[in-house]
């Protein structure tokens, strides 16, 4: 479950941003749509812990973050949310088994190369196993994200612009593989966007 009541941030000099409460039960999705500038990335950040609001409550589960430090917000996000970014978020030196790996962490074992096999052959990235990221096409890449947001089965995904610059038949794709990996995992889901095409994917939606 999310929760947000009265939430506000400013940049140094920046002006005061305000966003509208969230109230996200478990295993739900919401679309936050918005304009360039509106605030969509500060609110997504927000969500992850990434940066603390000016003032404002949020909880994700029976956690409230404003109670918790830099370092138990790093192992919260670790543990609890997947994020899905603009900018990709692999190491470029490691290929794509090695990437997932390491997002599983240590204790994965068994379990987790099962999870890992059954996610790649749904993203269709089996194929793609050992190769260096940057050797992957943009929609590889682009699956390889989700994989590595929802990997380790967070109660939360956020996902960040995850239609930007794709055609609409790949704009379809990406938010069907996010509902249904969501789904799978039992994560509720946050997808903030501009894109106007995901629309019809959501009932549940806010705008900025
Ligand atoms: N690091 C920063 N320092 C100062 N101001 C910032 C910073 N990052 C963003 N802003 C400003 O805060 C406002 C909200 O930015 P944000 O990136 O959250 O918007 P957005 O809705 O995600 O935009 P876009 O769709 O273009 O990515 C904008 O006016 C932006 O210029």
């Amino acid at each position: 479950m999310v929760h947000t009541q009265d939430l506000e941030f400013a940049y140094p000099e920046g002006a005061l941003l305000q966003f509208p409460d969230i109230q996200l039960p478990t295993n739900e999705h919401l679309l936050i749509l918005g304009p360039s500038g509106v605030g969509k990335t500060t609110l997504l950040y927000l969500l992850a812990g990434l940066l603390l609001p000016k003032s404002g409550q949020l909880r994700i589960g029976d956690t409230s973050l404003e109670s918790l430090n830099r370092k138990q917000l790093d192992q919260f996000r670790g543990k609890h949310i997947g994020l899905v970014f603009q900018k990709y978020q692999f190491i470029g030196a490691l290929n794509v088994e090695e990437n997932l790996r390491l997002r599983q962490g240590r204790k994965a074992g068994k379990e987790g190369k099962k999870r890992r096999m059954a996610l790649v052959n749904r993203l269709g990235l089996q194929d793609q196993l050992h190769k260096k990221v940057s050797a992957l096409s943009q929609g590889q890449q682009q699956r390889l994200a989700i994989a590595l947001g929802i990997i380790h089965m967070p109660d939360l995904v956020l996902a960040d612009e995850p239609t930007a610059n794709l055609d609409n038949d790949n704009c379809e794709k990406v938010i069907n593989l996010l509902k249904e990996e969501a789904n799978i995992s039992k994560s509720s889901l946050i997808i903030i966007t501009h894109d106007y095409r995901v629309m019809k994917h959501f009932d549940n939606r806010i705008e900025l």
